[in-house]
């Protein structure tokens, strides 16, 4: 059995035996309290009037579980190794041995797609000519490392060894520690039964929770203090109003919530909890409002097809580590995946890429050229997907080049290419935002949205910054949905994103 982290479930490692893919949207909504306004009374633990469940012997059971489960993979001699390795230098480093190896599915793949692959690469040329006067606009003052020489030309499936890193850390100690109970309250409050608990699971809610420690600082108890005395007078008001534009909620979801909890108060006097469980719920629901429209509540590789994840966003937003933090966990969940290197504007990019393939254990697809076509990458990686039988390709882009029109066609072009060569393909198009820029980091993602047709939005770097809050601002201003969310530098600091599970990191005292 794996732990499926996408569904949230330990699913049969053999893709047949597992349930079908039925009603996403339906089946993921379930494993989270329901937030509108009719069931949320009701459904959530922590806003019902009744007595709560007992999270503590909840937390025991879990954790004499976990432990069977460590002692049962200790005793599995396969176990492998904890995957936390340091993370990559700031400057590329040199191909390992490994990463360089071509394996023999890299002839296969570029054999009758020449014709195509020179077509685009031409088109490719003559943009970038037209392209030519530099008019930096992503990241003007950032030199370019220097390109990195490569022997050849043609585009390389660069295998990896897939065995490289292929299991979340098995042994990885867990204490029975205040992290753990909160940890483990989350869990049971969304109905989880602790036999299905997974260590991973308890050691990325504790970091989360630690991560967001300095957004919740003072929040928590300053809020309580003010809403905890009755209707919201002018001067409680402006004080919540500043503690959540401090924390880079953003001033239209800051107005919402002021407006809804004025009425609320109002309406009915709320001890300080109560208050609390009350935003709580109401920051759910802004959260997951695009779930009301156009969007599932979770995206999941879906089996059987090709899925094709394409990452954007300007440079140092964390896309190259998203991409390798991502695949460790599709691995880990038991899908094949394969990367596809097009940032190709800088050589470095590449390199980088390589090394968090090299960490995943998955295949890069890559042109060791530089200032090669990216979607001639593309090209290639999709033919080695299909060959594969890949379930997941994610697709690293560039997130500067010369100008942003030059920006805006290369990202265009990549998507043309994967509409025409993969047209049964799942694709979600994910915008890769730094937490720690705040609302300045939501005026980049204008360019990207009307080259790339986002889909949704993973927000990193959520680990040490007092910014946390502008997850509801990029909801509620970009109208998309939070896919993953990072908290760390390392390979596991990455997850899905439950609503649930951020406001209670984000609000719990
Ligand atoms: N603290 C922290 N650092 C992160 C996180 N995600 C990425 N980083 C760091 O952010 C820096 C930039 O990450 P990259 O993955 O190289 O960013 P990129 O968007 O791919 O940038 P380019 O490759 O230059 O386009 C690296 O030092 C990462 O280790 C995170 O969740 N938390």
């Amino acid at each position: 059995m794996v732990f499926n982290w996408f569904r949230r479930q330990f699913a049969p490692e053999s893709p047949e035996d597992e349930m079908p893919d039925v009603d996403e949207s339906v089946s993921e909504v379930e494993s989270t309290p329901k937030s509108d306004d009719s069931s949320a009374e009701a459904d959530d633990p922590d806003t019902s009037g009744e007595a709560k469940p007992d999270y503590l012997n909840w937390a025991k059971a879990a954790f004499e579980n976990i432990q069977q489960q460590q002692e049962a993979a200790a005793e599995t001699p396969e176990a492998t190794e904890p995957a936390e390795q340091p993370e990559p230098a700031e400057q590329p480093e040199e191909p390992t041995e490994q990463s360089a190896t071509i394996s023999e599915a890299s002839e296969e793949t570029h054999t009758d797609e020449t014709e195509v692959l020179a077509e685009e690469s031409s088109e490719s040329s003559a943009e970038a000519e037209e392209a030519a006067t530099p008019e930096p606009v992503m990241e003007p003052s950032e030199p370019e490392p220097p390109p990195i020489p490569e022997p050849e030309q043609t585009p390389q499936i660069l295998s990896q060894g897939a065995d490289a890193v292929n299991a979340e850390p098995v042994a990885e100690a867990v204490d029975f520690d205040e992290g753990f109970i909160w940890s483990a309250e989350v869990l049971a409050a969304q109905g989880r039964r602790p036999e299905d608990v997974s260590v991973e699971e308890i050691t990325w809610l504790k970091k989360l929770r630690r991560g967001l420690g300095k957004t919740r600082q003072g929040l928590v108890n300053q809020i309580k203090a003010v809403v905890g005395q009755g209707p919201l007078n002018q001067d409680g008001v402006t004080e919540i109003e500043t503690l959540l534009l401090q924390a880079d909620v953003g001033v239209t979801a800051t107005d919402r919530v002021l407006e809804a909890l004025q009425t609320k108060l109002r309406a009915e006097t709320l001890p300080p909890d109560e208050a609390i469980d009350y935003l709580k719920q109401l920051l759910r629901e802004m959260l997951e409002e695009p779930y009301q429209k156009d969007y599932a509540p979770a995206i999941t590789p879906e089996r059987g097809t090709l899925n094709i994840w394409l990452m954007t966003g300007v440079n140092g937003a964390g896309k190259t580590t998203t991409i390798g933090k991502i695949t460790h966990v599709a691995k880990q969940s038991g899908y094949n995946c394969l990367i596809a290197a097009a940032d190709t504007f800088r050589a470095a990019a590449v390199e980088q890429v390589k090394v968090w393939g090299a960490r995943s254990g998955v295949d890069v697809i890559a042109n060791p050229g530089q200032n090669t076509d990216p979607a001639a990458v593309v090209y290639d990686a999709i033919a080695a997907a299909h060959s594969r039988e890949s379930d997941l390709l994610l697709v690293d882009t560039a997130g500067r080049l010369q100008n942003k029109k030059n920006l805006m066609t290369e990202l265009e072009k990549v998507r043309r290419i994967i509409d025409k060569k993969a047209p049964q393909a799942k694709v979600e198009s994910l915008l890769v935002l730094d937490a720690t820029l705040g609302q300045n980091g939501l005026r980049q993602a204008q360019v990207f949205s009307e080259a790339a047709q986002l889909t949704g939005v993973v927000l990193t770097k959520l680990d040490g910054t007092a910014k946390g809050g502008v997850a509801l601002a990029v909801v509620q201003q970009l109208g998309l949905p939070i896919r993953f969310i990072g908290a760390g530098e390392g390979i596991t600091d990455l997850r899905p994103f439950s609503s649930y599970e951020f406001v209670e990191a984000l609000l719990s005292s």
